[in-house]
């Protein structure tokens, strides 16, 4: 579970988060939904211990990020929004090592690059050096990096931005089977789309506020419409974010 406490984060003069509160639930795919600049970024970091908040609190599976960090960061799995993979390194390499990292032994090293290589149907690249990977390569590499150890919280920073139709497709049956295996799922995004066709409940962010959360059925009854892109758009107050 991944709870955000009333997170405030300002760069100078901008308000990227100004008291942003919500629960991610096991068991569920939540989307952080929002135009550009509307604070989902640096929401996320705060939220996988990268940035500390200027005010609020940061609770992972009940635990605050502020006291036991490295105890948070075994139960977290990120996708960041800079990718940064080692490109001398051929994908498998790129997910061993992080596996190394997380201290796991060599049978299960194996065994969990072989789950994740197949779930992400990533067998053609998975030798191949990672330098000149197109996004949806990279992203894949990314991803199963990050679940390597086996986490039961994942936080993914726009997962399917510039993937195809196909990889796109690939995306969101995984995140469906992490969410299937009982895990908590967060992502972000700004297309209404892609948050509507996976998530569970959604939070819709603007100029760094909450300022919807529910099932796509309450938002829409909430807001009293019938079509979810009419809800986000009265919720919005703008057509910022709707079109893929
Ligand atoms: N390191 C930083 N220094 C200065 N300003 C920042 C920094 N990070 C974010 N901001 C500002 O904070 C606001 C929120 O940015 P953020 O990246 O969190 O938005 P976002 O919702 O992720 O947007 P996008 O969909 O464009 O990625 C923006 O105005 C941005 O310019």
């Amino acid at each position: 579970m991944i709870e955000a406490r009333d997170l405030h984060k300002a760069f100078g003069v901008v308000k990227a988060a100004e008291g942003v509160s919500f629960i991610a639930r096991d068991g569920e795919i939540t989307g952080l939904l929002g135009p550009n600049g509307a604070g989902k970024t640096t929401t996320l970091r705060m939220l996988y211990t990268l940035m500390r908040p200027d005010r609020g609190a940061v609770l992972i599976d009940g635990r605050n990020v502020a006291d036991e960090a490295e105890t948070v960061r075994r139960a977290l799995g990120v996708l960041p929004d800079a990718r940064g993979l080692y490109k001398r390194l051929t994908a498998r390499e790129n997910i061993e090592y992080f596996a190394q990292l997380h201290g796991l032994d060599a049978a299960t090293t194996r065994a969990r690059c072989d789950a994740l290589i197949a779930a992400l149907e990533m067998q053609d690249i998975a030798a191949r050096r990672t330098e000149g990977f197109s996004q949806g390569q990279r992203v894949k590499t990314a991803i199963a990096r990050a679940l390597v150890h086996d986490p039961r919280n994942v936080i993914l920073d726009e997962p399917t931005n510039g993937l195809d139709v196909m990889a796109t497709r690939t995306m969101r049956g995984f995140l469906k089977q992490l969410r299937n295996e009982g895990r908590c799922v967060l992502f972000s995004s700004h297309i209404m789309q892609e948050v509507a066709a996976l998530c569970d409940r959604i939070v819709v962010i603007a100029h760094g506020r909450v300022v919807a959360e529910g099932t796509p059925d309450e938002l829409r009854a909430n807001t009293g419409e019938l079509n979810l892109e009419d809800a986000f758009v009265k919720i919005i107050g703008s057509e910022e974010g709707l079109h893929a």
